[in-house]
């Protein structure tokens, strides 16, 4: 484990409360299993039939079982085998699922396939009848059914592992490791083993609970933990007969199960998310509205919709400068770092506003803020940013979701990353335009036709699939998504960096050429001066999070204020600096 994972972990406590009462919840009731010898109140296999199925009591805070037991005593102990072959079971389940199944499906050929066809077999029988032979085959006892119980399991995790390991080994960041020498079992204990571990986290601590019952299962018939000595499981179906006449016989292992289960499920799911970097730290508290105040909130946002197409369409009619978005001040930080620095910027109908600045300036930041799309840990400190005259402090989802897609769009830089491989782009585009209009099927896919169409690309595209198209022909597909719904502004956030010169050029008359057909404003990101040159009409230069200029194009390649503009200024070469200069 690296330090920084360590780190992750011990930070669960203090930045998931519940998980930290979780954690605490099963070190108790580990502590107390363990010492059960020290701090029990009575023997737990002494029989007393003057004392049998007595309620709970002061001396016998959970009663006591059909022979007089006290199943306080018997709870304290059953926990300690229970406890530790559903560890034993556990651990090995997902140590040997996981490694073959990682394995298998990561090296492939024949030993995946004799592997698999065994595993088709062993998952074939059922689980339980499976369990019982062999533990009876094994001899019963502790060790058999811990055994038996982790041979039936293994071959799930194996499927499950082997599964995401087929998916994982296409990842470009496997195939750079297979480029850079790496041998295959390093790729398969940091990359895959790196990958898989969440979901498979989470199988394993939802397993303990079943794990616990089969030993159960087995222990009920005389495999596994033998009479008189506790075990949960065996406590419970002991307790069977007597559910009705002392319900507390099977009320206190059974309370015993649930707790344990219940603090490892969420015990789980924080390791989970703190093993997962790109989750945030802290968990989101869900936007909720109360149920009376829902009625409220849609009349409000019914409002707010039709205000908002009433200013998309007076910024596509109106002769006059409509404003479409704005940043006033905007400070957005992760964490402790800040990432934009008061962030003042304007967009208005019909003009493009190209944003420049060096990777890492906050230019991708900028453009998720103003789509509302900023997921922690990244937040917006203070400031406000309008859209289409609203001020979306305190949008929610649904507020959001009315505004992206039909009046702001948004086209990446990598395509194929927005395109969904196993749809068609006739699907997909078509799926953006009934995500606002009630339109039917036929409908939709004329729409997207349509759009197709205004970025020229043939209608056979339709029925493409993204793999099927060139990187300039799914950028265009990308920026048709983006402009069926017709916006009143897109948002192009480095569109042709992954494209060559000349698909670059025509990728940026078509952005042109759309900004004129259809009126839209622009917001055109890109590290490079020189492209952004040749769109916008208004440059804003980013540095380190702040602007360092926003002049309007012309100015800015003649009178240049800023240091930081001047020296991106001078990296460009002199003819290009001239042509600007002149318009
Ligand atoms: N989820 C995040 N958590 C923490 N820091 C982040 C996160 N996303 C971005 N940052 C930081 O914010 C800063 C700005 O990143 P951003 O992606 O906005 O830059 P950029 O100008 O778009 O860069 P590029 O041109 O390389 O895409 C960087 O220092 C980055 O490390």
């Amino acid at each position: 484990m690296t330090g920084r994972t360590a780190l992750r972990l011990r930070a669960i406590p203090s930045v998931d409360r519940l998980a930290g009462a979780a954690m605490a919840l099963l070190l108790a009731v580990v502590a107390v299993c363990v010492a059960a010898p020290w701090i029990a109140p009575a023997d737990p296999t002494a029989v007393d039939y003057l004392q049998a199925s007595l309620p709970p009591s002061l001396e016998h805070p959970f009663g006591t079982d059909a022979f007089g037991r006290d199943v306080l005593t018997r709870v304290l102990y059953g926990g300690r085998v229970s406890l530790a072959t559903a560890a034993v079971a556990v651990t090995v389940i997902v140590t040997v699922g996981a490694a073959v199944g990682a394995v298998c499906g990561y090296v492939g050929g024949p030993l995946d396939l004799a592997v698999t066809r065994l595993l088709d077999v062993l998952l074939a029988f059922p689980r339980l009848v499976l369990a019982i032979a062999l533990a009876a085959l094994l001899g019963g006892g502790v060790a058999g059914v811990v055994l038996a119980v982790s041979l039936v399991s293994w071959p799930g995790y194996a499927r499950l592992v082997r599964g995401y390991a087929l998916q994982i080994r296409d990842e470009g960041y496997v195939q750079a490791a297979r480029c850079a020498g790496t041998p295959w079992w390093r790729i398969v204990r940091t990359h895959v083993a790196g990958a898989i571990t969440g979901p498979v986290l989470v199988l394993a601590v939802v397993d303990v609970g079943e794990v616990i019952l089969a030993i159960a299962g087995l222990s009920f018939l005389g495999l596994g933990v033998r009479p008189p000595a506790p075990e949960w499981g065996a406590m419970l179906n002991e307790a069977r007969p007597y559910i009705e006449d002392a319900p507390w016989m099977f009320l206190a292992p059974g309370l015993a199960i649930f707790l344990v289960v219940l603090a490892v499920n969420y015990l789980g799911d924080a390791v989970r998310d703190a093993l997962e970097p790109r989750l945030p730290r802290l968990p989101q508290r869900p936007v909720w509205t109360p149920p009376w105040r829902r009625g409220e909130r849609h009349a409000a946002r019914r409002q707010r919709a039709t205000a908002i197409k009433r200013h998309a369409r007076a910024a596509s009619t109106s002769v006059d400068t409509v404003e479409l978005a704005r940043l006033d001040g905007v400070h957005v930080s992760a964490g402790n770092t800040p990432i934009l620095a008061g962030v003042t910027l304007r967009l208005s109908a019909g003009q493009t506003v190209g944003l420049v600045g060096q990777s890492g300036s906050g230019k991708s930041t900028l453009a998720a803020t103003l789509l509302g799309l900023l997921r922690p840990p990244l937040r917006v400190d203070s400031g406000t940013v309008t859209v289409l005259g609203h001020d979306t402090a305190g949008w929610d989802g649904d507020d959001w979701r009315q505004v992206r897609g039909r009046h702001v769009g948004l086209v990446s830089q990598d395509p194929l990353n927005a395109l969904n491989p196993v749809l068609t782009v006739g699907t997909q585009v078509a799926e953006a335009v009934r995500a606002h209009h009630r339109v039917s099927r036929a409908e939709a896919r004329a729409r997207a036709r349509a759009a197709l169409e205004l970025v020229r690309l043939p209608p056979r595209c339709l029925d493409a699939y993204p793999h099927q198209l060139s990187g300039g022909m799914r950028q265009r597909v990308a920026i048709a998504t983006a402009v069926v719904n017709r916006p009143s502004l897109l948002v192009c956030d480095e569109p042709t960096t992954a494209l060559d010169v000349s698909t670059q050029a025509r990728i940026l008359d078509e952005l042109a050429r759309l900004r004129e057909e259809l009126g839209i404003g622009l917001l055109f990101i890109s590290h490079d001066l020189r492209l952004v040159s040749q769109v916008a009409e208004r440059v804003v230069v980013l540095h380190q999070g702040a602007v360092a200029e926003d002049a309007d194009a012309r100015t800015l390649f003649t009178a240049p204020t800023h240091p930081y503009t001047r020296r991106l200024l001078a990296a460009l070469p002199t003819d290009d600096r001239q042509a600007r200069a002149t318009g």
